[in-house]
C-alpha cells in the first residue's frame, strides 16, 4: 500500500537521504535501523507527510500523494515521537485524546497504568510516563500507518516490553514503522528490517511474510466544539496576557459605544432643548424699511389663517424677572424670566385656570417649583407676584396674580399671559400712549395643525413690506453643524482607539502563534489540517472578543443608567436623558468582529507557511 520511490533530501550541502526506495506491507512491524545521524528520523518525517521538502515520490495505494501530503497525513498516519511532543498547556487527558479533536474516533481504553496519570499535571510526569502517554495518544487515531521514533527509548525494560507487545498487536491491523536502536527488541518483534547508513538503504531483511489486509480510512468528522475547547485551553494558558488584552479592548469598545450614544442622543436632546427655548412654531417679522410695528398690524396678522397668536417686543423695555418682593426690585430675590410670549391655549393645566384679565398669569410647572422653593406649588394659585421691567434705567414692577400652573417643564422660567397684556400694563405704569409704542420685532405662532412653511409663504404674500423668518432654524442648523463636527472628531478618536487595540490583538495572536508553533505542529501530526489550526487561532481571538463584548454590554447599560441619574440631578429635569442604543452596540460589535478578522491575517499567513518539521524541532 505504501511505497516510496527515489527519495532524496538535502540540508544545504549535506545529502541526508540518497535515492531511497521502499515498499511497505499493509500490516506488520517494519523496523528502520542504523547509526545515529544516518537519516532515519528524516525518512520517518517524509513517510509521515510532515516533511514536504524532498525529491522523489510517495505512493499510497499506487497513487502519488506528493501533492496531497496533508490529506494523506491526516487520514492515514499517526506518530509516536522520540521527544514525545506533548502539549504542555493541555491536560494529560486532552493530550492523550488530541487526535479526537480532529477525527471521529472510538474512545480507546486507557492502559499502561495511565488511568492513574490522567488527573496528574503534565509537568509532574516522568520521562517514561510521558512516553507511555505519547503511545496512548497515537492509539487514539486508528490510522493505517503508525510511525514510531524510538517508542521505547525512555522506558524501563518492563514497560518497553509492554509497549512492544501492544505495537505487535497494533501491527495486526496496521502498518507500524519503527525506528529503534534496541537490536534485541527489533529482532524480537519486527517482520521486516531496513538497515540504513549515510542516507542509504544498505540491507533489507524480511523475517515474516505479513498478511495484506485491505483497510479503509476511518470516517472522519471535525467538531466545532473541539476547536473551541482547544482555543479556550490556549487562551487559559496565558491568562495574564489575555486579561490585559481584554482590558485594552474593553476600554476602546466602551469608549466608542458611549461616544456614539452620547453624540447621537444628545444631538436630539439639544434640538429639543433649543425648541423649548425657541418654539418651532414661531415666525419672527420686522419691517423691510425699519418702520415700527403697530398693534393694528399685529391684529391683522393674527387674523390670518393658521395663526394662533401674535406679539411684539417693545424696543426699550426689558423684563428682569418675577418675585414676591413688592417694594423694590432686588436681583437676588427675583427669578429671571425668559421673554416667552408663546400661546398657552394648548397647554394643559395642572392647577388653576387660564388667564381672563391682563394682570392674570400662568406659570410653567418648573417656574412654579423654582418660585415656591420647598412649598407646595398649588399654594401659589391666587398669590400675587411682581414682574419687574426696566425702561430708561427706571425699574418698575407690575403686580400679577397667579391663576394657573401648566404641566410644562420649560428650559427657561416662563410665564404666560393674555395677548399684549404686558403692553397695556406697562402703558399704565410708564404712562405712555399706545401710538408712541416703538417695536421693531414681532412674533407670530402657527397653529399646530398648520405647516409653518406654508403659513410663512402666505404671510410673505399678504405682507410684502415685512420680512418673515422661521425662529430657531438657523440656531438649530448651527447647533447641528457644531454637533456634527464634534461627532466626526469623537468618531475619529474612538476609531483610532479601537484600531490600535485590534492591532494589538493581531500582534498578540501573532506572538502567540510563534510561541506555540511547536504545539500547532504537533496538532498537525495528529490530524489537524492548516484550516483546523487557523480555526483554533481565530476562535481564540473571538473568544477574547466575545467575552470582552459581553462585559462591555453590561458596563454600557450600567454607565448609561448612572449618567442619566447624574444628568437628571444636574439639570433637574428629564429633558436630558440618554437611551441605550442597541443599533450602535450592534454596529460597533460587527465592525470590531470584522476588524479582528482582518487583524488575524498575519498569524494566519504564518500558519499557512509554517514548516512543521522545523517547528517540531524547536
Ligand atoms: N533541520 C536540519 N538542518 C540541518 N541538518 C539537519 C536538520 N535535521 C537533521 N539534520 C541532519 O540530518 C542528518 C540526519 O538526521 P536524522 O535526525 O534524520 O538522523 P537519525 O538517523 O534519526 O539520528 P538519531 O538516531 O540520532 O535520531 C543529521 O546529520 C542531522 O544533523
Amino acid at each position: 500500500m505504501l511505497e516510496v520511490q527515489h527519495i532524496s533530501k538535502r540540508y544545504h550541502y549535506q545529502k541526508v537521504l540518497d535515492d531511497i526506495c521502499m515498499c511497505f506491507p499493509t500490516s506488520g512491524i517494519v523496523a528502520i535501523v542504523g547509526p545515529s545521524g544516518c537519516g532515519k528520523t528524516t525518512l520517518l518525517h517524509i513517510l509521515g507527510g510532515i516533511d514536504t521538502d524532498f525529491q522523489g515520490d510517495i505512493l499510497w495505494k499506487n497513487k502519488s500523494v506528493k501533492h496531497h501530503l496533508t490529506r494523506y497525513r491526516r487520514h492515514h498516519v499517526s506518530f509516536i515521537f522520540q521527544q514525545f511532543h506533548l502539549i504542555m498547556w493541555l491536560s494529560v487527558k486532552q493530550n492523550i485524546s488530541l487526535p479526537r479533536f480532529f477525527h471521529k474516533q472510538e474512545k480507546a481504553s486507557l492502559s499502561l497504568a495511565l488511568e492513574t496519570l490522567k488527573n496528574q499535571s503534565l509537568h509532574s510526569l516522568s520521562l517514561g510516563q510521558r512516553q507511555r502517554l505519547a503511545y496512548l495518544r497515537s492509539h487514539y487515531h486508528r490510522s493505517d500507518i503508525l510511525l514510531c521514533d524510538e517508542p521505547t527509548g525512555s522506558l524501563d525494560p518492563q514497560y518497553a516490553q509492554a509497549v512492544m507487545e501492544l505495537l505487535k498487536e497494533e501491527s495486526q491491523h496496521r502498518l507500524v514503522v519503527l525506528v529503534s536502536h534496541d537490536e534485541k527488541l527489533v529482532s524480537q518483534y519486527s517482520d521486516e528490517v531496513y538497515k540504513m547508513q549515510d542516507g542509504q538503504i544498505i540491507e533489507h531483511i524480511c523475517f515474516h511474510e505479513t498478511e495484506k489486509i485491505e483497510r479503509f480510512p476511518t470516517v472522519q468528522k471535525k467538531y466545532f466544539l473541539c476547536h473551541m475547547r482547544l482555543a479556550f485551553a490556549s487562551l487559559c494558558s496565558h491568562k495574564a496576557r489575555s486579561f490585559q488584552l481584554m482590558i485594552g479592548l474593553l476600554l476602546s469598545l466602551l469608549s466608542i459605544v458611549l461616544a456614539l450614544t452620547l453624540t447621537r442622543h444628545l444631538e436630539g436632546q439639544f434640538h429639543q432643548y433649543i425648541y423649548s427655548l425657541v418654539p418651532a412654531s414661531g415666525i419672527s417679522f420686522q419691517s423691510r424699511y425699519q418702520q415700527s410695528l403697530s398693534l393694528d398690524l399685529l391684529n391683522q396678522i393674527k387674523n390670518q389663517p393658521g395663526i394662533m397668536k401674535s406679539e411684539m417686543f417693545l424696543d426699550d423695555y426689558e423684563c428682569l424677572g418675577i418675585g414676591f418682593q413688592s417694594e423694590r426690585y432686588e436681583q437676588s430675590q427675583t427669578l429671571f424670566i425668559g421673554d416667552d410670549t408663546s400661546p398657552y391655549t394648548y397647554l394643559s393645566l395642572k392647577y388653576g385656570n387660564y388667564p381672563q384679565a391682563h394682570h392674570e398669569i400662568l406659570l410653567s410647572l418648573s417656574t412654579a417649583r423654582h418660585l415656591c422653593g420647598q412649598q407646595d406649588v398649588a399654594s401659589l394659585i391666587g398669590q400675587n407676584v411682581y414682574a419687574w421691567y426696566q425702561h430708561d434705567w427706571e425699574v418698575k414692577g407690575i403686580c400679577y396674580k397667579i391663576v394657573g400652573i401648566t404641566n410644562q417643564t420649560t428650559a427657561l422660567d416662563t410665564l404666560y399671559q393674555m395677548d399684549h397684556a404686558y403692553i397695556y400694563l406697562l402703558k399704565d405704569i410708564y404712562q405712555y400712549e399706545l401710538e408712541q409704542v416703538s417695536s421693531h420685532l414681532g412674533i407670530v405662532y402657527v397653529h399646530p395643525d398648520y405647516h409653518r412653511d406654508h403659513v410663512m409663504k402666505q404671510l410673505k404674500k399678504q405682507f410684502p413690506d415685512y420680512e418673515f423668518l422661521a425662529i430657531g432654524e438657523s440656531t438649530t442648523q448651527n447647533v447641528s453643524q457644531v454637533l456634527n463636527q464634534a461627532n466626526i472628531i469623537l468618531l475619529f478618536f474612538s476609531l483610532l482607539a479601537i484600531l490600535s487595540s485590534l492591532f494589538l490583538i493581531g500582534e498578540v495572536m501573532f506572538l502567540n502563534v510563534i510561541q506555540k508553533k511547536k504545539d500547532l505542529a504537533i496538532m498537525k501530526c495528529f490530524g489537524a489540517s492548516s484550516l483546523d489550526i487557523i480555526k483554533i487561532v481565530l476562535y481564540e481571538s473571538f473568544q477574547i472578543l466575545i467575552l470582552t463584548q459581553s462585559i462591555c454590554m453590561i458596563l454600557y447599560y450600567q454607565l448609561i443608567h448612572m449618567m442619566n441619574i447624574f444628568l437628571q440631578n444636574m439639570f433637574e429635569s428629564e429633558l436630558f436623558s440618554i437611551q441605550v442604543d442597541i443599533n450602535i452596540i450592534a454596529f460597533v460589535f460587527i465592525v470590531s468582529d470584522l476588524l479582528v478578522l482582518i487583524s488575524q491575517l498575519p498569524p494566519l499567513l504564518y500558519i499557512l507557511k509554517m514548516n512543521t518539521v522545523q517547528a517540531l524541532k524547536e
